[in-house]
């Protein structure tokens, strides 16, 4: 099995087109306003299409409402939902069964307590998506480019499917893909130049890095 690469907070053709030149397995998109990552439902509809065939497309929602959801996934039609707030279990039950789409549910790690969040919903979402813990005041709950601390990972049930996040980079990726040898990693700030703008050569970089450290997944090759 690959590894899945998940570029998230796209805005641009431009970086559309470097994510899926590299490999993306997932596009991710924010609808979320206070992120400088933020796209509208119609320009993500636009820029999700080159993904189809391609790459899975990922709207990414922060505590969205009914109408907000129905909006984003009526417009864009993603594959895939990212529920980045404090969704319960049964509200990611329900969702699910709603728009029958598979669902990445987010925790936020700082210490080892807070993988036991993973349990509740275990059987419900189709996948975690594991990142760091905002600082305190932080506006945004993910997407604020800083790791946690990977070895946290080790002990973690192999039969958890997740996605690695938060503060991944080309200098980075090769020592955690090492380490957690998680199914999919995903990253935002880590290719941008700027807060939100992405640089296609940072994603390229990337790309690079990841599969540089063994894109396969390490017990594969071994
Ligand atoms: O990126 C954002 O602005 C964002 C806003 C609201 C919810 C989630 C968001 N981003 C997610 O966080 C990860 C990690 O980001 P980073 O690499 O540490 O910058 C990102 O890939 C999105 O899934």
């Amino acid at each position: 099995m690959e590894l899945d690469i998940k570029i998230c907070g796209l805005k641009t053709e431009e970086a559309v087109a470097a994510a899926l030149d590299g490999g993306a397995s997932h596009l991710g998109f924010i609808f979320f306003e206070k992120s400088p990552r933020n796209v509208a439902v119609k320009a993500a509809t636009r820029l999700r299409q080159a993904a189809r065939g391609r790459a899975k497309a990922v709207a990414v929602s922060v505590d969205a409402d009914d109408e907000t959801l129905a909006h984003i996934i009526e417009g864009m039609e993603p594959d895939m939902l990212q529920l980045h707030g404090k969704e319960s279990p049964e509200r990611v039950a329900a969702l699910k069964a709603r728009y029958g789409l598979p669902v990445m549910k987010a925790v936020s790690v700082r210490e080892a307590a807070d993988l036991e969040g993973i349990g509740a919903y275990r059987g419900i979402a189709d996948r975690f998506l594991l990142d760091a813990k905002p600082p305190v005041g932080a506006e945004l709950p993910g997407g604020n480019g800083i790791p946690f601390d990977w070895r946290l990972l080790t002990f973690l049930d192999g039969d958890v499917d997740y996605m690695l996040s938060g503060g991944l980079n080309a200098a980075n990726i090769g020592a955690a893909l090492r380490l957690c040898r998680p199914r999919g990693i995903d990253v935002s700030s880590g290719v941008e130049r700027a807060p939100g703008e992405k640089d296609p050569d940072l994603i390229r970089a990337f790309f690079h890095a990841a599969c540089g450290a063994g894109r396969a997944r390490p017990e594969e090759t071994a």
